[in-house]
């Protein structure tokens, strides 16, 4: 079953007391009481599912790399060419597709597809973000959590929409993070047929770990982006989705868990190996 975005179901579970939650199967949420930090959680995945997890998969822009902002940049540059906006809400139909799918959707939004064609847009945006994209920073506590992973022996992996000549450009700095990665896919793979959400490029990746075929049940996901999390899900693995604060929260609501940042995660909470005194 393909997730679609008004499929969607949300579980609250409570880390403070207070606040009541029910979602129904689409996004009207009715909070009963005041709001609190709440982890969201699947009510497909529980406790027991969460102990499964043995492989790890995570999104690159936005997730590992402080990259979705020289999208964004770029992206107002341009649209101030035609006394247009860029906002969170196309920003949100955008992050985790692929470069021409991400085309379409932003010259479609705006009206401007008349004006400059999405293959055009990518051309005029490549020289803007071959300067920005060498000047990426890893998130905040990506380097900890991989190395972490990586050192206790759990198979890690990265499923990127960005294409191979990005990817060199945005992880030069890098290099020592990228090459604990057991396998790296990329949005130009041809084993990726469609983008996020459909599920390719995280079924591409489950496929090339060591050994006997992974089931998606003990893959964990970490993504940014509401089109990531959706092929996640669509993939059969647990999603923990770490949005950027302007993102509108009820696209958090498919997500098994929400952290603010990587530094917020508990790996002990999926049954993979707790942070240790060094490392924590
Ligand atoms: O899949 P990621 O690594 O987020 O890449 C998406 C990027 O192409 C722009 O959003
Ligand atoms: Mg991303």
């Amino acid at each position: 079953m393909i997730l679609k975005p008004n499929q969607i179901f949300g579980l609250v579970t409570l880390t403070t007391s207070g606040a009541r939650f029910t979602s129904t199967a689409t996004n009207n949420l009715q909070f009963q009481s005041r709001t609190v930090s709440v982890k969201m959680a699947n009510p497909a995945v529980c406790d027991s599912e969460k102990k499964l997890i043995t492989h790890v998969i995570f999104d690159m822009d936005g997730l590992l790399l402080d990259t979705e902002k020289f999208y964004t940049e770029v992206q107002e540059i341009i649209l101030s060419r035609f006394d247009k906006t860029f906002d969170w809400s196309l920003k949100a139909k955008m992050m985790g597709k692929k470069a021409i799918e991400a085309a379409r959707v932003f010259v479609e939004e705006t009206g401007i597809s008349d004006s400059l064609s999405a293959e055009n847009f990518l051309v005029e945006r490549e020289s803007m973000l071959q300067e920005m994209f060498p000047t990426s920073e890893l998130m905040p506590g990506a380097s900890r959590l991989v190395k972490h992973l990586h050192a206790s022996g759990v198979p890690i992996c990265v499923a990127t929409g960005t294409h191979k000549r990005h990817f060199a450009l945005k992880t030069q700095r890098h290099g020592e993070i990228f090459s604990l990665m057991h396998h790296i896919v990329m949005g130009d793979d041809p084993e990726v047929k469609q983008g996020k959400p459909s599920p390719d490029i995280f079924l591409a990746a489950a496929r090339r770990f060591d050994g006997e075929p992974v089931h998606p049940s003990k893959i964990l996901v970490f993504e940014d982006a509401p089109s990531g999390v959706l092929a996640a899900k669509n993939a059969g693995m647990s999603v923990v989705m770490v949005p950027d604060p302007r993102l509108d929260s009820a696209f958090h609501e498919t997500a098994d868990e929400v952290v603010k940042s990587l530094l917020d995660f508990d790996p002990a909470e999926w049954g993979l190996p707790p942070f240790t005194d060094t490392t924590a």
